[in-house]
């Protein structure tokens, strides 16, 4: 379904459309300005870290000034209300707080709701529900069941600018929403082409079509996405790094799809050094060239039917949000037929290149008549140095409105409904159904800083912590170093990333014995954020009787892999730890029982 505004039928509606007259409109306009600002401050984490839902709050008195504000960093760190609010103070006080997004309370502690509640805030105005079923519609009853005043943007007001500003809210949190409604990630096709549409000489040289500036947005949209893919020719023509370059931030998985697997032995993409490679090919191609890939560190998946569907499916399995598509026309027209191309990225150069065997962008698609012409939607235009950056969605973005039920109704939406009857229970990202099971959800643990030692420090999640223990009792400054840093990673991602890749660096500062202490320092970890957390306790111990799988493909010792080969240590770990709960319960119920 297109994007699109309902008729209203609830009495808040009502209430709002009657005070439409000058005054109302006003209200509008502010409402609509305030909830763009939410969504713009969303978006600040881009580049930086991951994908995840995107969220912004801004807090704004009666008077219209705004008095706090905040974004959430990165998945797994503290929520954008909680820290409008503290920045607020006690300006919150009767103030309205604007959400792009409904929070996504996913783990039962509602620290976003709370931080509103406490601060006294009077109104919270929405852009849209979260668009994943387990969380929609939560957080925005407990708001109201607290006496706050809750608005949906399209639900409770209609207005053209409203409808703008509900617009922006979808648009950046376009591949959350995607991730709710479909299999495949959020996908964006970017190409540079000159004025008479050539991706390439007819040499195949590339080179560069697009200005320095340009490339540099390229760098950007990279960061901002989970992984970047080419096709085989792209890598024989081009070399391609495929990185972000811009430092610090977050840089994405490279992807090849290659049927032959008839690629160099040597390649910039196979340099895994900084950023990993996944090359996806076709079951059974060149398995002699598969463990050449394979002896540098680079993933090789491989595909019954190797398509942009089936691979974009894995990667959605995967947890990615957002895919870069960097490849030239071939794979390009693949890749829109299979129908997971949504948005389209253009930089058009003014240049002529000619030649009849240059390339261009997309190749075949079967169409024969102009009427049958692919027209991309909510098209925008910047001119970016000298080029054009033509944009534009190949399909609109799914709008989950529910049909709005009654308040009553809405209360009888039962939030915690498990869509998972079998007896497996999966878990992954922290936004998903089980998500507090993740070391990366945001419960901060009191563990020791050192071996042995009686100094115990506040970790802010269980990932920092792991990671930092691999380097803890090694006598040298730098080991002393990671741990400080892993400790102070301003995210469960950071912490990982600095781990992961100080351990594959510099392996002597790794002690000795990690491979014998490592699964016990995982569950020391996991007992006290369970016996911390008493509400992630009783989510725990209400799966009894399932079996837990961390859901991550690619980690074969703590995950359960893509078919079941993994160890899956993580969810043996955590049904070790309910089997123990359980154990202790049913002591005490017979101690009890005696007495
Ligand atoms: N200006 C720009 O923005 C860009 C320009 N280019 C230029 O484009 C040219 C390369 O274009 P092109 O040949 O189209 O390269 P592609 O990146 O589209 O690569 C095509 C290759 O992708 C692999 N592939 C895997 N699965 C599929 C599938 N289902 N459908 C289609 N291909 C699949 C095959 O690799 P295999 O043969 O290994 O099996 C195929 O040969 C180069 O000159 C490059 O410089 C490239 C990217 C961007
Ligand atoms: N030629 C061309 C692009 N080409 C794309 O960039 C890739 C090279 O990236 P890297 O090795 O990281 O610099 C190349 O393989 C292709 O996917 N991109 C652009 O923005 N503008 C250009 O003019």
């Amino acid at each position: 379904m297109a994007l699109s505004f309902r008729l209203c039928s609830s009495p808040l509606i009502c209430r709002a459309t009657l005070a439409s007259n000058d005054n109302g409109r006003n209200h509008h306009a502010n409402d609509a300005a305030f909830i763009r600002r939410a969504a713009d401050l969303s978006e600040k984490s881009a580049g930086l870290t991951s994908p995840h839902p995107n969220f912004g709050c801004v807090i704004a008195t009666s008077s219209g000034k705004v008095a706090g504000e905040g974004y959430l960093y990165a998945q797994g760190t503290k929520p954008a209300e909680a820290i409008a609010v503290e920045a607020a103070g006690e300006f919150s006080r009767g103030s309205t707080a604007y959400l792009n997004m409904e929070p996504g309370d996913c783990h039962g502690d509602h620290t976003a709701v709370s931080a509103l509640v406490q601060a006294g805030i009077g109104r919270v105005v929405v852009g849209i529900r979260h668009p994943l079923q387990h969380l929609r519609g939560s957080a925005i009853r407990e708001l109201r069941s607290h006496g706050i005043e809750v608005n949906v943007l399209g639900e409770d007001f209609q207005s053209k600018v409203l409808e703008d500003a509900r617009k922006s809210c979808l648009l950046v949190n376009a591949p959350l929403i995607h991730r709710a409604c479909s299999r495949v990630p959020f996908s964006v096709l970017k190409y540079a082409m000159t004025l008479d549409g050539k991706i390439a000489a007819s040499s195949g040289h590339a080179a560069w079509i697009s200005s320095k500036l340009s490339r540099t947005r390229v760098f950007e949209l990279r960061g901002g996405s989970d992984a970047v893919i080419v096709g085989g020719n792209t890598v024989r023509q081009d070399d391609p790094r495929l990185t972000a370059r811009h430092g610090q931030g977050h840089t994405p998985t490279r992807i090849v799809m290659s049927q032959s697997l008839d690629l160099p032995e040597e390649a910039n993409l196979w340099d895994v050094s900084e950023v990993s490679t996944i090359v996806a090919t076709q079951r059974g191609a060149r398995k002699s060239f598969q463990k050449l890939l394979a002896s540098k560190g680079v993933e090789v998946v491989e595909f019954d039917m190797l398509n942009p569907r089936e691979v974009m499916e894995y990667f959605h399995l995967r947890g990615y949000l957002s895919i870069l598509w960097e490849c030239g026309g071939t794979l390009a027209a693949s890749a829109i037929s299979s129908g997971v191309i949504h948005k389209v990225v253009a930089f058009v150069a003014p240049k002529i290149i000619g030649g009849r065997q240059a390339p261009s962008p997309v190749g075949d698609l079967g169409m024969v008549e102009m009427t049958q012409a692919l027209n991309l939607i909510d098209v925008c235009y910047e001119q970016v140095g000298p080029d054009m950056l033509v944009s534009g969605f190949l399909q609109p973005i799914p709008d989950l409105l529910p049909v709005i039920p009654s308040e009553e109704a809405t209360f009888e939406i039962e939030p915690s409904v498990n869509p998972f009857e079998a007896s497996i229970i999966f878990f992954y990202k922290t936004w998903d159904l089980y998500g507090s099971f993740s070391n990366f959800s945001p419960h901060p643990v009191r563990m020791p800083y050192g071996e042995e030692s009686d100094d115990y420090r506040t970790w802010s999640s269980v990932e920092h912590y792991y990671q930092a223990s691999k380097f803890v009792g090694v006598e040298n400054p730098l080991a002393h170093d990671c741990v400080e840093r892993i400790r102070t990673a301003r995210s469960p991602e950071e912490a990982a990333l600095i781990g992961r890749s100080k351990q594959r660096q510099n392996p002597e500062l790794v002690r000795s014995d990690w491979e014998d202490v490592k699964i016990e320092v995982m569950y020391t970890a996991l007992k006290c954020k369970f016996s911390t957390y008493p509400h992630l306790k009783s989510i725990l111990l209400s799966t009894a009787g399932s079996v837990l799988v961390e859901a991550s493909p690619h980690d074969l010792f703590w995950g359960g892999g893509r078919e079941g080969e993994g160890l899956n240590y993580l969810g043996r770990l955590l049904m070790q730890l309910r089997s123990e709960y359980i154990g202790e319960s049913s002591v005490s119920a017979q101690n009890a029982s005696l007495a």
